[in-house]
């Protein structure tokens, strides 16, 4: 049985619109109405036919909805849940797919208080944004995290978990505080680290930098995809979840120091030492099955 009929999606961005494609393949008799607030992406979005029906405005997509997902930058959580308070069906379920938790629970309770809230994050992506970046085998094999709050009605968890397994995502439950610290360390200081070395490399003088483009290899190239990730959505990340990425960073440059003195001083075993125990992390990634993440970029170039 499906978990839901009538699915609105706020926001047609990469995330949106793999939503909106993956309904269409996973669930393809569920009724998809989809609102932007930019009407060029509304324009592109009807071209590309991505829901049954494109809304000129929020309450309008929301109008029949059992299930209304915001996927707009974290920032803008609030805003959007308010443009739907006065149209959202007494039992609709809201969501999200928002990188952080706790401050996007906050917001999305204080613009609807009486609602139904399941907060939830697949924890897949690209560096692309739009609804032409969109791709619907976007969540297989990739986690999607729920953090509801406590008393949350416990069906509206589970059809909220069956919808995400649907499209192909493996289900797993936590506290928004705790989603926060571990994507802080997983997900959030990586595109920091990758931000700050390619803002470092384009700042050098005009030749080496023309050179660092021209040379760039392997590890410089990968550095270079995350920091061409969305201006927007990773301001108000950094912004949205302050305290546990700046705990994760004061760790990080910490451990940057002992490194630096390691080079410093010759220490060769503390570096041999190191890299053989980060070889495992990435080693006993892979045994899990877990990096399929090349797979799904080149889907999304397809
Ligand atoms: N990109 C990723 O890798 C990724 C992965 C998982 C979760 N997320 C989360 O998903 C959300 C969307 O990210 P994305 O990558 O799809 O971004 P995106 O930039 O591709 O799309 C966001 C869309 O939201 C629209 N928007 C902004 N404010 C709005 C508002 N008030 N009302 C309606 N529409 C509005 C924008 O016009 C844009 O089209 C963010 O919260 C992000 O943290 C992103
Ligand atoms: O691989 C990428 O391009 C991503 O940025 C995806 C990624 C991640 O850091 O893993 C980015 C942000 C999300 O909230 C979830 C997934």
């Amino acid at each position: 049985m499906l978990p839901f009929a009538r699915v609105a999606i706020i926001g047609l961005g990469l995330i949106g619109s793999s939503i909106a494609r993956a309904v269409r393949a996973e669930m393809p008799t569920v009724a998809l109405s989809g609102y932007d607030a930019d009407p060029e992406t509304r324009e592109t979005a009807r071209a590309i036919g991505l829901c049954d029906d494109i809304a000129d405005t929020p309450g309008a997509a929301v109008l029949d909805a059992d299930l209304v997902i915001l996927c707009v930058p974290v920032g803008a959580m609030g805003d959007a849940a308010r443009a739907i308070a006065d149209d959202l069906p007494a039992d609709a379920v809201v969501s999200d797919v928002g990188s952080c938790k706790e401050s996007v629970a906050k917001a999305l309770a204080e613009a609807l208080p009486d609602a139904t809230i399941v907060p939830a994050h697949p924890v897949a992506g690209t560096e692309r944004s739009g609804p032409e970046a969109g791709f619907a085998t976007l969540f297989h094999h990739r986690w999607c995290i729920l953090t509801p709050s406590e008393g949350t009605d416990p069906v509206a968890i589970e059809r909220v978990s069956t919808f995400w397994k649907r499209l192909g995502a493996t289900v797993e439950t936590m506290e928004a505080a705790h989603h926060d610290r571990v994507l802080a360390i997983t997900s959030h200081l990586p595109h920091l680290i990758a931000y700050t070395i390619v803002g470092t490399a384009s700042d050098l003088e005009e030749v080496t930098a023309s050179e660092v483009i021209k040379y760039s290899a392997g590890g410089f190239r990968d550095f270079t995809r995350i920091a061409a990730s969305d201006p927007t959505m990773w301001r108000d990340v950094f912004l949205s979840n302050r305290e546990a990425v700046l705990d994760m960073l004061q760790r990080f440059s910490e451990d940057l120091s002992a490194l630096q003195r390691a080079i410093r001083w010759d220490k060769g075993d503390e570096l041999f030492d190191l890299f053989t125990r980060t070889r495992a992390v990435r080693r006993s990634i892979v045994e899990q099955g877990q990096d399929d993440a090349a797979e799904n970029f080149g889907r999304a170039r397809d």
